[in-house]
């Protein structure tokens, strides 16, 4: 389970916590105005789980992201993560598009943080290969981005953050521009590649259908300031069929239970002070 003020009371499993999430709190200045983004935010994080955060448009879903990936400085609170064992940062991040450099090849694209991570030459071929031929491009290892469809470049930026073999993906909104059809196939490629490589996941999306399918937990955060309102454990067992699981009864309820939780904080709207 992961660990919030606001989650169910389900028994923990004893596994290693791997992420930490402290009483997180971050503003932005706006002019004169000071605005509070993130007011609190806490929750721990068992290694191997899929925790997916969705909330109203605004409440601090990617400044949380951004925070734990080292690219925002909370104003107070603390975030933890379990250092790696080589020393290299424990997580890999996927963007929601236009992350791949457009002036590198797919093969160097997908190398670049092994590369970083000074791995040594035959090594990054190997390992850019094989993660090249797991996302299904083999055949465009020397095509650039503007060859390849939307779909196409998120591979490319999946099997770039795979490559580097982290223990923790912190993913934003990684399909949001891509059409529906390439949404649930790589959906169910994620899912599948998570399970095999045993990765723990922060995953935001808008999708409350994206929550249920991909996560084992979804994070309900609050309009701004954004806390964490729920988190609600998803029941349907891995290895998962990222289609079968909507045909599920419970689905619906959880559904319409984020739903729910969701749409009365819209109807409350941002809150500086509560
Ligand atoms: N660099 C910044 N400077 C000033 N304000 C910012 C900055 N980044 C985020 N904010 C503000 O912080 C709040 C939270 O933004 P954030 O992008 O984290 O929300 P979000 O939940 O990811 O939004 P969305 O769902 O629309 O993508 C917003 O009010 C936003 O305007």
């Amino acid at each position: 389970m992961v660990e919030t003020p606001g989650a169910s009371s389900a028994p923990t499993e004893a596994r290693t916590v791997v992420v930490r999430v402290s009483d997180v709190i971050k503003h932005f200045v706006h002019g004169k105005r000071q605005l509070r983004a993130l007011d609190g935010v806490s929750f721990e994080l068992p290694e191997g789980r899929f925790l997916v955060v969705v909330g109203p448009s605004g409440c601090g879903k990617t400044t949380l992201l951004r925070i734990l990936a080292g690219l925002e400085q909370q104003d107070s609170g603390e975030v933890w993560m379990r250092p790696s064992r080589d020393g290299h940062p424990p997580f890999a991040m996927v963007f929601q598009e236009q992350s791949v450099f457009p002036w590198l090849t797919v093969r160097d694209n997908v190398a670049y943080g092994l590369k970083l991570r000074r791995v040594r030459g035959r090594q990054v071929e190997e390992r850019a290969s094989h993660w090249i031929r797991k996302v299904g491009l083999s055949g465009f290892e020397r095509a650039y981005p503007h060859q390849l469809s939307g779909g196409m470049k998120q591979r490319v930026s999946i099997a770039r953050a795979f490559a580097v073999d982290p223990d923790v993906l912190l993913m934003d909104e990684p399909f949001s521009a891509l059409d529906e059809q390439m949404r649930t196939i790589l959906q169910q490629e994620v899912s599948s590649l998570c399970e095999e490589q045993q990765k723990t996941v922060i995953f935001v999306t808008h999708s409350i259908d994206e929550a249920l399918t991909l996560g084992d937990e979804v994070l309900v955060m609050t309009h701004r300031p954004g806390r964490v309102k729920r988190v609600i454990p998803v029941p349907f067992p891995r290895p998962r069929d990222v289609v079968e699981v909507r045909a599920d009864p419970r689905y619906g309820e959880l559904y319409e239970e984020i739903w729910g939780l969701i749409a009365e904080e819209v109807r409350r709207g941002p809150q500086e002070h509560r």
